[in-house]
């Protein structure tokens, strides 16, 4: 539950410096920290925890107001190596109110010691990111890209499989000078309606990204909301979304994943969700297809539907399969890399106020080394993929996100 007390925080400096100096208190005292920025919001929000060991958690967080309040950043699939997260809110800052800032209980208790370490923080041109300590995931060439759609299409051929999410890592070197904080804000600036985030903890590293995909949240107003995102197109200059025509390919695909979100329901009695769509939205420089679901939660006495669904969502067939663990199995066996937090979900919860969360899954995203980004795209394939295509659809992605490390 959140019981976070507001405080006055009139710091002297400038209310971008504000933010970057509460990443500096953060990044060199060993501590993790989350800035996210809500599709459609004008400011972004941070929050800081003070406990390191305390953001290691084992299972996803609970969509519930008696849940604690912070941020979630899980991995595609939980292992030793990408250990799922939760970063309780013990400092939270909103640059909407730059003039006061939320603090846990812990957090108010070393308060003088906190205004005293971030007042004498130098100033730093060079922010210390947390590093990943695996290497850097294999990539895959063209070739070997279109084999691994060759070989998702001959398993959807022989019958083990409907629908897999293939997918791929990039290296890109960092443009000299790079600076993450400036690049999350280039991020906002170029897309308005995308959940944008970058996140850096202890053991975990750094990654930026902004995603088009909701997974699970729960709104001010006590709806319950997911969509089904799939089916992907170039927005060409001058297009008008609504116009776009899809290939059968892509209808099926999205079908999949509508599908299998009202399963969800099916498997909790839900009978009462709204759903609508599809309908084509734009992401950036791409088009999708998305139908969004939507339950009353003041018409349904379901308290915890939230936490429900998000257990029996993640990982959705728009970036797992259909079946699910047949899907899975494949990608472990075939996709020849290591996806960690890529395609897995990120947001706040009942953060800042209680009974609303939200998170989304990890998409056009990177992850930051020491002198490079590496970056993450995948596609949906079905019986009637070509490798070219899908090859060519993961580049487009790729452009997300990589245009942040221009020179
Ligand atoms: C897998 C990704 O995107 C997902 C797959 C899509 C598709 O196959 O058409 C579309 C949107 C996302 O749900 C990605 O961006 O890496």
């Amino acid at each position: 539950m959140s019981s976070l007390q507001r405080i006055s925080w009139k710091p002297d400096l400038p209310v971008k410096d504000r933010l970057r100096r509460l990443v500096a208190l953060a990044l060199t005292s060993g501590r993790p920290v989350a800035l996210w920025r809500l599709p459609n919001a004008m400011h972004p929000r941070l929050c800081l925890s003070l406990k390191v060991d305390a953001a290691f958690v084992g299972l996803p967080p609970a969509l519930e107001p008696t849940a604690p309040a912070g941020f979630a950043f899980f991995p595609f699939r939980d292992t030793d190596h990408n250990p799922p997260l939760f970063l309780p809110a013990d400092l939270f800052f909103d640059l909407a109110t730059p003039e006061e800032i939320q603090v846990s209980p812990a957090a108010a208790a070393r308060l003088p010691e906190l205004r005293q370490r971030f007042a004498a923080l130098p100033e730093t041109e060079v922010l210390p990111w947390h590093m990943s300590r695996q290497p850097a995931p294999t990539t895959a060439s063209r070739e070997e890209y279109e084999e691994l759609v060759a070989s998702g299409v001959a398993a959807i051929e022989a019958g083990s499989v409907y629908k897999v999410v293939s997918s791929r890592a990039v290296r890109r070197p960092l443009p000299a000078g790079f600076d993450a904080l400036v690049a999350f804000e280039e991020l906002q600036e170029r897309y308005p309606n995308a959940f944008v985030s970058l996140v850096s903890a202890p053991g975990v590293g750094t990654w930026l990204g902004a995603t088009p995909e909701v997974l699970a949240e729960i709104t001010e107003d006590h709806v319950f909301r997911t969509m089904a995102l799939a089916g992907t197109q170039p927005l060409m200059p001058g297009m008008k979304p609504a116009t776009a025509r899809w290939a059968h390919k892509d209808l099926e695909e999205h079908a999949m994943v509508a599908r299998y979100i009202v399963n969800c329901f099916k498997q909790l009695r839900l009978r009462e969700y709204d759903e609508r769509g599809p309908r084509t939205v734009a992401a950036g420089q791409l088009l999708h297809l998305r139908t969004d679901f939507a339950v009353h939660l003041d018409q349904v006495p379901f308290p915890t539907l939230g936490t429900d669904m998000l257990r029996l969502l993640h990982p959705t067939p728009a970036v797992g399969g259909v079946p699910k663990q047949p899907a899975l199995d494949f990608l472990r066996r075939h996709e020849g890399y290591d996806r960690a937090y890529y395609a897995g979900f990120l947001g706040p919860v009942n953060l800042p106020e209680t009974g609303v969360s939200r998170l989304f899954v990890n998409l056009r995203c990177l992850q930051l080394h020491p002198s490079e980004a590496i970056l993450y795209a995948g596609t949906g394939l079905t019986i009637d993929s070509e490798p070219a295509r899908e090859w060519q659809e993961t580049e487009l992605k790729l452009r997300t996100v990589a245009a942040i490390l221009h020179e």
